[in-house]
């Protein structure tokens, strides 16, 4: 199976490294012409994974057509640009593995509905996971969901990915898969907050249970499996990011947390926190379906410039209530 990379960012690029273990070659494209440069001529992604070497076997172009020929694709540009790139490429039955954590502004649709949207013909699958792209790429061994409804080529694409530190983990629940990671971001975001603002262990310990709980009702009332969210690409991925500033996304709470505004922070990145872009979209997403999310509208309104001390005893000021509601 000859894999296609779209997106040269971090992730993107780490997993062309996992996918061409065994010298496979593979095929990536990157947006930024000095990524291509670099990958091509120095084997290293200077702009997004700088002192990883890669293997040769990874070539890097620009011309995204030239993916047509592959086939599977590994689709890494951030949620909020899946639907320009895969419209601008000839798909059809092509197997796409969606490795975008968000939800589209706007349509408030999931990448994979995105996708479907975009490419109707293409069997869909979602690879998600508690997945630092600098320690896959170093080798450090992590487990991943890989989710797909065709569970024949679910299996055959976790057969294909998976390497002796990359543990893959088939399920049937594109949904959950795709819901634990777009979440997560968010949370991850009101945990850097706790940390910025030096609101105490305690606090975070609880802000991960409390906010598993509102990805769970939102998960369960859009369809997911509750065993999904429990698993690697729920739970997992929400334990990390909600654990490190390797996190872009709690790094971003961070900032947030210590008084600073979000356009500040956001100003000059290259780098996606996509839990900023997810949050509003989130918000609504939940509000139409009647979920209560609070910790996911606290960090909205963070993002909108509310103050730290007032967001967070509103928070705590709620009315009692039971847990497991
Ligand atoms: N970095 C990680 O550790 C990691 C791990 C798992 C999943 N992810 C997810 O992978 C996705 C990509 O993140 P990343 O970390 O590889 O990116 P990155 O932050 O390293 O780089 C930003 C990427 O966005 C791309 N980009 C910017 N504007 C664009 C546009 N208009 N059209 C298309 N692409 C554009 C850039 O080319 C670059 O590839 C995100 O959804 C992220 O949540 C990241
Ligand atoms: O740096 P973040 O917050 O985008 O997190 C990266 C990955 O999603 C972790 O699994």
């Amino acid at each position: 199976m000859k894999i296609g990379v779209i997106g040269g960012g971090a992730w993107g690029t780490a997993l062309a490294q996992v996918a061409a273990r065994g010298g496979r070659e593979i095929l990536l494209w990157a947006r930024e012409d000095e990524v291509v440069a670099s990958i091509n001529a120095d084997h290293v992604n200077t702009m997004f994974l700088s002192a990883i070497p890669l293997p040769e076997t990874i070539r890097a172009t620009g011309d995204i057509g030239e993916l047509a020929g592959c086939d599977a694709l590994l689709v890494v540009a951030p949620a909020q640009h899946v639907r320009s790139v895969l419209g601008a490429i000839r798909i059809g039955t092509m197997p796409l593995v969606l490795c975008a954590k968000g939800i589209e502004a706007g349509t408030r649709l999931l990448v994979g509905e995105v996708a479907r949207a975009v490419q109707p013909d293409a069997p869909i699958a979602v690879l998600s996971g508690p997945t630092f792209a600098h320690e896959v790429a170093a080798g450090q061994p992590t487990a991943v969901t890989l989710a797909c409804e065709d569970e024949a080529l679910g299996a055959r694409l976790a057969a294909r990915l998976a390497g002796p530190a990359f543990r893959t983990y088939a399920s049937s629940d594109v949904v959950g898969a795709e819901i634990g990671g777009a979440v997560k971001n968010v949370l991850a975001i009101a945990c850097g907050v706790v940390e910025g603002a030096g609101l105490g262990q305690n606090a975070h310990a609880a802000l991960i249970a409390r906010g598993f709980a509102e990805m769970t009702r939102f998960g369960l009332a859009r369809g997911a499996r509750s065993e999904t969210l429990a698993g690697l690409s729920g739970l997992g991925d929400l334990v990390l990011t909600c654990s490190s500033t390797s996190s872009r996304n709690f790094s971003l709470g961070v900032g947030l947390g210590q008084g600073r505004a979000a356009a500040e922070l956001m100003a000059d990145r290259r780098t996606v926190a996509e839990g900023a872009f997810t949050a509003p979209v989130l918000r609504e997403a939940a509000r139409e379906a009647g979920v209560a999310m609070p910790v996911s509208e606290a960090v909205c309104a963070l993002l909108e410039g509310a103050n730290v001390t007032e967001v967070v005893g509103a928070l705590l000021a709620r009315p009692l209530t039971r847990e497991g509601v």
